[in-house]
């Protein structure tokens, strides 16, 4: 049991709450069992962040990004063990732990970039005096992480947060602690002052006490439309409070007039399979053409799936796919492609749970142009490609837009002209041509529309939702004006 579990006005110390463990899906073994933060831990974590704000929030610019970039410096140097933590904690292959540990140490320099373009000082000259635009931090902000990537996401949402002069009480998923406790490790060692970055654990309640707080000034979410939904409807009537909605989606792929077909087929792959489809920007529908190519490339796609190699993180020779995060999750899976076929759809591969107390699945392809129509709008968050076979351009981009969802969207064709008709008319947040849907760039805006996202989007546009912007008219010294209003005498 870990007794230096949560992290509050820059001290470590053991949970109040109940216990919760975080155990490594491919190997069933409990890695990882702490207390959870109570009510009243929250409550100290929250007035630490406030304390802390006015200080951090004075310093300048150059001085917070002097800690953040030593942050930066110690993610380098300790990329390996960092690497190791997520492939244990979430079962995903090293090969693929080792980019997310990258992609960390990238975010520091690009939310520089974006803090000065976005939020930068802006001077205006105007008949007399300036207008200037600034920018000032909310305050005290709530981050909350998802289990798939459970270093990167947060720290997209802690790094711009911390650059702007924000204070943060980061909650990340109970499924991912021992990832969260080595961060904020690091970001002490960094040097960040006590209560700039405050770390509590917990499942539900400890989420449910940290939202619903009366003092904090902002939440940047990370997660499941569900969960989301639900810290929309409680920041209703609170419109001084910020909220950053990332979530999930349901997101189409149409192939349409390709020629090279293991081209295809790889950008497939990549867009349903990697994490073993635990990405929210995977693809769940591919929409393939009802002709000689179309068979052609489906035919291809089951071959080369059906030799995808499935396998423990830390293997020598690398699996493509880990384990998913749970046995629970990977048994969902399992009863998501069961409801599918019972609604009429057809199995061309089958998910297989193949062991059932690991979070070890097979990735599956099912075909469900029979009952695309009635079909449930839902994110099925693993490796389950539904097909649905098209004769008509228009349709198969109506049935992709036939979602509540809008996160990301691509078309796989040779076609220019293809594209930009594909591009006027899809509904996301990230449209790609001949690129897989899932790897999205940093460098750019990350969200999406409809249940995906509350339109604040993150990665590079994240130091847009923290900061806000102060417009000033101003003048040197109080000047009476050379012409004077109508009536006025002086
Ligand atoms: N759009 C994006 O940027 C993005 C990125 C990664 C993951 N996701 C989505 O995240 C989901 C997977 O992640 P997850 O399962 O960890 O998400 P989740 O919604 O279950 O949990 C996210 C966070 O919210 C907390 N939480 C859960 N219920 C809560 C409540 N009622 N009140 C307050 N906090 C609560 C959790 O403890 C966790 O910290 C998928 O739907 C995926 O698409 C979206
Ligand atoms: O699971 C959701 C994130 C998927 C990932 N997106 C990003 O990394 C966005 C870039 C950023 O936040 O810096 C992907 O598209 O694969």
């Amino acid at each position: 049991m870990t007794d230096t579990t949560h992290y509050i006005d820059g001290k470590w110390i053991a949970g109040l709450g109940h216990t919760i463990d975080s155990v490594d899906p491919a190997k069933n073994q409990v890695i990882w069992s702490a207390k959870a933060a109570s009510e009243a831990q929250v409550n100290d974590a929250v007035a630490a962040a406030r304390t802390a704000f006015p200080s951090w929030s004075l310093k300048t610019v150059e001085e917070r990004l002097s800690i953040i970039k030593k942050f930066a410096e110690l993610l380098a140097e300790n990329k390996q063990s960092l690497a190791k933590i997520i492939a244990k904690e979430t079962g995903k292959p090293e090969w693929e732990t080792a980019t997310e540990a990258a992609a960390m140490m990238g975010k520091i320099a690009i939310s520089e970039k974006a803090y000065h373009e976005r939020t930068g000082t802006v001077e205006n000259a105007m008949p007399v005096g300036q207008a200037i635009i600034r920018h000032k931090p909310h305050g005290v902000v709530a981050v909350f992480g998802p289990y798939n990537f459970p270093g990167h996401l947060p720290n997209g949402h802690i790094v711009p947060a911390l650059i702007a002069g924000n204070t943060v009480v980061f909650k990340p998923s109970d499924l991912t602690p021992m990832v969260a406790e080595f961060t904020v490790q690091l970001w002490q060692k960094a040097g960040l002052p006590a209560g700039v970055l405050n770390l509590v654990q917990g499942q539900v309640e400890t989420g449910k006490a940290l939202a619903s707080h009366q003092n904090i000034d902002g939440l940047f979410f990370t997660g499941s439309s569900r969960t989301g939904k639900i810290l929309h409807e409680q920041f209703a009537g609170h419109p001084g409070k910020i909220l950053a909605l990332e979530m999930g989606g349901n997101n189409p792929l149409i192939v349409k007039g390709v020629a090279d077909i293991d081209a295809a087929v790889h950008d497939i792959v990549q867009s349903a399979f990697v994490t073993s489809g635990q990405r929210c920007t995977c693809a769940r529908r591919l929409f393939i053409e009802s002709n000689e190519q179309g068979d052609k490339i489906l035919a291809r796609l089951l071959e080369v799936t059906k030799a995808i190699k499935v396998g423990h993180y830390d293997a020598e020779e690398q699996p493509f796919m880990g384990a998913m995060i749970s046995a629970a999750a990977a048994a969902g899976m399992a009863s998501a492609q069961q409801d599918l076929l019972n609604l009429g759809a057809k199995s061309l591969l089958k998910l297989e749970h193949t062991d059932t107390d690991t979070g070890f699945v097979t990735p599956g392809i099912i075909d469900v142009t029979d009952i695309v129509t009635e079909m449930p709008d839902e994110e099925h968050f693993g490796p389950l490609l539904k097909v649905v076979r098209y004769t008509d351009f228009d349709t198969a981009i109506e049935q992709a837009n036939n979602t509540s969802f809008g996160l990301s969207a691509g078309l796989l064709g040779d076609s220019k002209e293809d594209y930009d008709y594909f591009l006027a008319r899809i509904r996301a947040g990230i449209v790609n041509w001949n690129r897989p849907i899932t790897g999205a760039s940093s460098a750019a805006p990350f969200g999406g529309i409809g249940e995906s996202g509350n339109h604040r989007a993150s990665a590079y546009y994240a130091a847009d939702y923290c900061a806000y912007p102060v417009a000033s008219v101003e003048l040197d010294v109080v000047t009476l004006p050379s012409t004077l209003s109508p009536g006025l005498t002086f």
